[in-house]
């Protein structure tokens, strides 16, 4: 039987549609409105003005896509968790100022970014990783008095825009098991309170939601429950079922799509159906036939909706259409009503690649953007509604791109090969055991008890960013740029001196972001210079990608280290980003495993330590802040991904000798889960951020026997607050409760680059003093 027949029986034509589109305006109009905005600079009538051109943008990208229905709720002044928050009245009491005007869009808006942001003595709400994808979301609060109660007004104006345009919309809202297991209990919840407990607190409020969307003639709804793409345990099947067959049993509603992104939905996806939900959305991205046949299989799917997510959404290549549509005949076969989708909403791509006119062209017919893969998810939809026949033009274009980038040489390079197929296991060793080592670096870097260190970044001022924009744009000559880069670093050596930090840093003026320096300089990674995704709030990323093998033609950081170390005859820190985070933080290639692009490079990293070295550095750090973020959602996968992790991280660092210190630092996670690896990555240092946990993270750290150098940090620089000396010395005194003074190291939380001049004066200043304050009580306080 023929797909067209199948689906022509029952009676639905395979349309496409997609869960989300990126935010922040083609060219990041939002954020600059935004940013204007809390600055200042723009009233609330003014951003809202640009809002509405950036939703014109969005819509007219999705409707001339030829969706067959666009999402609404996606779009976000700031985070869409936060906006479920609103929807259901459940913004922590303190963003409400006394005399706010809730009913004012002026209103709105200040009581949303007070939220997200803080404000005066008001605390913003926490921010966390959205899963494992370099998106942040925020965390809402909530204590067993939370009462909700819905407030669709944002909802219904997406909602009416769309329509406006003569659109069919489909809203898309966080659903209620992951609402409650992204929030956590507020700082005055009672000792047990979970925020699932209020489960059926919140249910009444979403389907009146559901009602009201019915009254404005919604067909359809789409809850995203990616809290369920994990191993899903009785708690969390048993949340999800009473969720969904309490949603399913309200009489007036939209039908109901729930699905969950970035993995399989695994055993979830019965229990969705078996409560009674009209569709499911599942992430099909690297899906192999196995895994598709397990969705067709499922029971209770014929005649049911079924999104399939069979292109890539947070992925850039463009996807083998033929392939897909095998997919996707399998899953119509079931008798699912089969639509098609981005596997997640493409919040985490950029626009459009064809902006890229600085790619070969080679490489930029190989990738696909938000707006490709909008014209992919058409094409597939109307492959699978009129059979192969009618986009048969696109199928063999994708074929013949296929083809070019399997055969292409760009993607293999033999030497790497060679090198990475030549590691053994005593490449990924250092020459003698950890404790060795402490004495050897005590002895060749002579520093005090509790040194003092940064982290890297100095203030990335205005002056540095217009200089590198200058430079960018041929205004400013390479020597012109890297004299106005020296002057900078003088100035930052000259400032560390002068505070009397004891392990210094070159400030890493020269870098526009942590992975984007790296992968500028190493063979393999495209960088495309229109690329920006939402990282969090207003901020954005260009991620890199990899295209092919990686190698390193020549040393990328070793002239700024040595200019620094010129400068002064105090130990100067050599900077490097990890193998693992350079990867979290770049689209990975998707014709080899992650782990192959890690060893390489792993490889690349070690040759630049041994330059360092070579050029007389004597401390080394490999930053590695995405090691926890790659962990993979489900437990299957962690082992193999540690390991490659692990040893990749080893690659880099292994090589140096005893005497030369490895620092390596992390932050933005919760270590719990990744603390043995953190133990194996043998390094001699590591700086963590802690101060907003009081410490607790070296708890974690001596349950695993932990024995090198630790620096918890004990300046949370999140914040324009600079601590007091007494405060600092407060965390010094509680992590030598859990640590001997000889490998307590005293330094902030992560880079100084967002923070202004003054404040990392002041910071520093107060980081010195508190650090000699406690040296000399330390023999008593190390006991
Ligand atoms: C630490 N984090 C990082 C992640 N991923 C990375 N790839 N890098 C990271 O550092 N993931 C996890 C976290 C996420 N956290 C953040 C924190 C802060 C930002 C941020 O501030 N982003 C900036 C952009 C930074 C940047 O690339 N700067 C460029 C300038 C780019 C630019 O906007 N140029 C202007 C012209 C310049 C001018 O006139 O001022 C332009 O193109 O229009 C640079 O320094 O050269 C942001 O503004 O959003 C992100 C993630
Ligand atoms: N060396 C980097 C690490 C950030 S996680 C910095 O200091 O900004
Ligand atoms: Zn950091």
């Amino acid at each position: 039987m023929s797909t067209a027949s199948t689906t022509q029986e029952q009676g639905h034509r395979p349309g496409a549609t997609a869960a989300g589109y990126p935010r922040q305006g083609r060219d990041r109009e939002l954020k600059r409105a935004l940013e204007a905005h809390w600055a200042g600079n723009l009233d609330a009538v003014g951003l809202l003005d640009v809002v509405a051109q950036v939703q014109d943008q969005r819509f007219a990208a999705l409707g001339g896509a030829g969706l067959a229905e666009v999402p609404v709720g996606d779009f976000s002044l700031y985070d869409h968790v936060l906006d479920a928050a609103v929807l259901l009245g459940l913004l922590p009491a303190r963003a409400t100022r006394e005399g706010l005007d809730a009913s004012t869009s002026e209103g709105r808006l200040e009581r949303l970014f007070t939220a997200a942001r803080g404000g005066g003595d008001t605390a913003a709400l926490e921010m966390t990783k959205w899963f494992d994808t370099n998106y942040h979301h925020l965390v809402p609060e909530l204590g067993p008095g939370s009462r909700p109660v819905l407030d669709p007004t944002d909802l219904l104006e997406q909602l009416a825009a769309a329509r406006s345009r003569g659109l069919v919309a489909r809203p898309v809202l966080v659903g209620p098991v992951t609402f409650l297991r992204l929030s956590k209990p507020a700082d005055d919840a009672p000792e047990g309170f979970a925020t699932t407990d209020l489960l059926d607190t919140v249910l009444p409020v979403y389907a009146e939601l559901l009602g009201r969307l019915a009254d404005e003639g919604v067909a359809w709804v789409q809850l995203d429950e990616t809290a369920l793409v994990t191993d899903l345990d009785d708690d969390l099947a048993d949340l999800a079922r009473r969720a969904y067959e309490h949603l399913s049993g309200v009489t007036s509603r939209p039908r109901l799509l729930v699905g969950g992104s970035y993995d399989r939905l695994g055993d979830a996806a019965q229990v969705l159906l078996d409560a009674g939900v009209d569709g499911l959305a599942v992430d099909l991205a690297g899906a192999s036939r196995a895994d598709v046949e397990a969705v067709a299989g499922l029971r209770g799917l014929a005649g049911k909706r079924l999104l399939a997510g069979v292109v890539d959404g947070r992925g850039v290549w463009r996807r083998d259409l033929g392939a897909a549509l095998d997919d996707l005949e399998v899953l119509a076969a079931s008798g699912a009503q089969v639509d098609v989708a981005p596997s997640c909403s493409l919040l985490h791509v950029p626009h459009d690649v064809e902006r890229e006119t600085d790619l070969d062209p080679e490489v930029r017919s190989w990738l696909a953007f938000a707006d490709q893969k909008l014209a992919e998810v058409v094409t597939l939809a109307r492959g699978l509604a009129e059979g192969r026949d009618a986009v048969a033009d696109e199928l063999r274009a994708s074929a013949d791109l296929a083809a070019s980038r399997a055969a292409s040489p760009r993607t293999r390079d033999a030497a790497v090969r060679e090198r990475t197929d030549a590691v053994t296991s005593g490449d990924l060793a250092r020459d003698v055991p950890a404790a060795e080592r402490r004495a050897l670096q005590a002895e060749e870097l002579g520093l005090p008890l509790l040194p003092t260190t940064t982290i890297g970044s100095f203030p990335q001022t205005s002056e540095i960013r217009r200089a590198r924009a200058a430079h960018r744009a041929g205004n400013l000559d390479l020597a012109a740029y890297e004299a106005a880069m020296e002057e900078e670093v003088r100035v930052v050596v000259a400032a560390q001196e002068k505070a009397g930090v004891d392990v210094l840093v070159h400030g890493e003026p020269e870098r526009d972001d942590m992975v984007r320096y790296f992968a500028d300089r190493l063979e393999g990674f495209v960088t495309p210079k229109h690329g920006w995704v939402q990282s969090y709030g207003s901020r954005c990323v260009r991620p890199p990608v990899v295209v092919g093998d990686i190698s390193r033609p020549e040393p990328m950081t070793v002239r700024w280290t040595s200019f620094a170390q010129s400068l002064t005859s105090a130990p100067v820190k050599g900077m490097l980003t990890g193998p693992v985070t350079i990867l979290a933080w770049s689209f990975p290639r998707d014709d080899e495993p992650r782990g192959v692009s890690a060893m390489q490079i792993g490889l690349a990293l070690r040759d630049e330590v041994a330059d360092l070295e070579a050029a007389g550095t004597r401390v080394v750090q490999v930053d590695e802040p995405g090691l926890r973020e790659l962990l993979p959602l489900r437990a299957a996968g962690r082992e193999e991904y540690l390991r490659w992790a692990v040893d990749s991280f080893r690659l880099s660092t292994a090589g140096a000798a005893s005497t030369t210190q490895v620092h390596t630092h992390m932050c933005y996670a919760e270590f719990g889960a990744v603390m043995s690896a953190i133990d194996a990555l043998d390094a001699d240092v590591i700086s963590l951020e802690a101060a907003r946990s009081r410490m607790e993270v070296l708890d974690e750290l001596a349950a695993e026997g932990y024995d090198k150098g630790v620096g918890p940090g004990v300046w949370d620089i999140h914040s324009p607050r600079v601590p007091g000396e007494d405060e600092v010395v407060d965390h010094l005194h509680e992590a030598l409760r859990r640590l001997p003074a000889d490998r307590l190291w005293v330094n902030p939380d992560c880079g100084l680059k967002t923070r202004s001049v003054d404040e990392v004066t002041q910071g520093l200043a107060v980081l010195v003093g508190a650090a000699r304050r406690v040296r000399d009580e330390a023999p008593a306080a190390g006991a």
